[in-house]
């Protein structure tokens, strides 16, 4: 059996699958956490790797491996590789005003025709400009600008050298300065931002292409001692969960750190509204995605804020009745990207003596996280996608409340995939895609699904979206 491995370095922590190659079967996992903050050294992110692998029992036999991770996030190197400083996280704000400006200085729609994207604060190329205003030395001093995941590829490699980093299209084309019609980097777009072009961005791989990685000396499990680990390209992490989850015409919701709502698409999306970037995917299609700073840690804060754990805050949930006798929660805990709100806090609204219960505000926390999403779904829709059922997947995708309540909001059914680590899974694929090479990855068997069904409660999106446009009227 030929063993391939996948990683999702998330913004919480670092998970590992190991499968076999053929079939995609589990054979082993292992997990590590990363730390707390938006801003990370991403030594943290290699030693939970590191962790992480030796969970999952090592790679010694393992033939391919491939790294999704967090997309966006900024990783300065200097010319020795040496990280400049803290990345700064999809989930960091500071760049609001940078973004802002670099939106007004083309106009939101040459942004949209020219790579799909109008700036916000989770793109690198607001982070890029951030820099190059606040802290001009550590924007001198850098070489070399990539992402999470590709500088995870890249230690995995472990040359050093500069010129041997690579990504994919799909991380690209999150950046702000990549072209995913083209496939090309926009030299004028980062320079724009930085102030210069000169910086070496990693060079972008096919979704089947792959590098030297690790040695596999030491092996006992076949084959040459001396022969090494295939790296794949790797993905961001929402095309990833795509590959994983087989995605197919189905629109898929992601509930974990972000809120994020995606299809696949043979189109890049143009929205000057900024709601639906236009990323691209890891097969060579496109990957319209609209996504929320607010997801999974909105009910972990509301679980911590009535002293439950998740399982009793779900159960709240459900024991109250659709709509929380009109209480309604605006979770812009982390201020919002969807809309553009990155100086945001949450509300609750509607609050009388009779409805102020615990279940109430367990449910209001559920719909409102619902409610946030079911706007991207709204635009997805305007951007052409066919949104006649939702597949669920993510940390916050095992709560039953969640489960039962989407379809309530969403209007459409939602189907449930096994509880998975898609992201990782979906990098396993495309490990073992670099194996047998073509133009499509290996079929694997998908896990089974649970289908949830219900009257759509139009009061919920209605009542939330006359709460959320206090802010947008401001
Ligand atoms: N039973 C549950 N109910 C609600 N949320 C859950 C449950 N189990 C895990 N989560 C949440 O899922 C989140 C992690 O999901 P994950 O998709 O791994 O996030 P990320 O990829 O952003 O690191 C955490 O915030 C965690 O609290
Ligand atoms: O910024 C985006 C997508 O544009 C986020 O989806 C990040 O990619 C982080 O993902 P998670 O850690 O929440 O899975």
């Amino acid at each position: 059996m030929t063993l391939v491995a996948g990683v999702d370095s998330s913004t919480q922590s670092c998970k590992v699958v190991v499968r076999d190659a053929e079939t995609g079967r589990l054979v082993r996992e292992g997990r590590a956490a990363h730390p707390d903050g938006t801003e990370v050294h991403p030594s943290h992110w290699w030693s939970a790797l590191q962790s992480a692998l030796a969970d999952a029992g090592g790679l010694s036999d393992v033939a391919a491996l491939s790294v999704a991770g967090q997309q966006h996030g900024m990783v300065c190197l200097d010319e020795d590789g040496e990280v400049v400083r803290e990345a700064l996280l999809w989930n960091d704000t500071r760049s609001a005003a940078a973004a802002a400006s670099l939106t007004d200085e083309l106009g939101a729609d040459t942004w949209a025709a020219r790579i799909g994207l109008v700036p916000v604060a989770s793109f690198t190329i607001t982070k890029l400009r951030w820099l190059a205003q606040h802290e001009p030395a550590n924007a001198k001093r850098t070489a070399a600008v990539c992402l999470p995941h590709d500088w995870l590829t890249w230690r995995l490699r472990g040359t050093g050298s500069l010129s041997d980093l690579v990504t994919d299209r799909s991380d690209a084309s999150g950046t702000g300065y990549f072209d995913s019609v083209s496939n090309e980097y926009v030299p004028d777009l980062l320079s724009l931002a930085l102030g210069r072009s000169d910086v070496v961005l990693p060079q972008i791989l096919g979704p089947a292409e792959w590098r030297d990685g690790p040695s596999r000396l030491g092996s006992d499990a076949g084959g040459r001692r001396d022969e090494t680990v295939r790296l794949g390209a790797g993905a961001g992490d929402n095309a990833a969960a795509m590959l994983g989850v087989g995605g197919g015409t189905d629109v898929v919701v992601s509930l974990g750190t972000s809120g994020v709502v995606t299809a696949t698409s043979e189109v890049r999306a143009t929205d000057a509204s900024g709601i639906v970037a236009g990323f691209a995917d890891a097969t060579g299609r496109y990957l319209p995605l609209a996504c929320t700073l607010n997801a999974a840690r909105v009910l972990d804060a509301t679980a911590r804020m009535l002293g439950v754990d998740l399982a009793r805050l779900s159960d709240l949930a459900l024991s109250a009745k659709p709509g929380a006798e009109g209480v309604v929660m605006v979770p812009y805990l982390e201020g919002e990207r969807t809309p553009n709100l990155p100086d945001a806090t949450g509300a609750l609204h509607g609050l009388t003596l009779t409805n102020a219960t615990p279940a109430n505000i367990a449910r209001a926390a559920v719909e409102g996280m619902l409610c946030g999403l079911a706007v991207g779904l709204d635009a997805l829709a305007e951007q052409g996608a066919d949104v006649t059922g939702v597949r669920l997947v993510g940390g916050a995708a095992v709560s039953p409340a969640v489960r039962e309540i989407a379809p309530m909001v969403f209007g459409v059914p939602v189907t449930v995939p096994a509880p998975d680590e898609y992201v990782a899974n979906g990098a396993a694929r495309q490990a073992a895609w670099t194996l047998t090479g073509g133009a499509t990855p290996p079929e694997w068997t998908l896990a089974d699904s649970t289908r949830y069904e219900a009257e759509a409660v139009t009061e919920i999106r209605a009542r939330y979206g006359d709460a959320a446009q206090r802010y947008l009227s401001r």
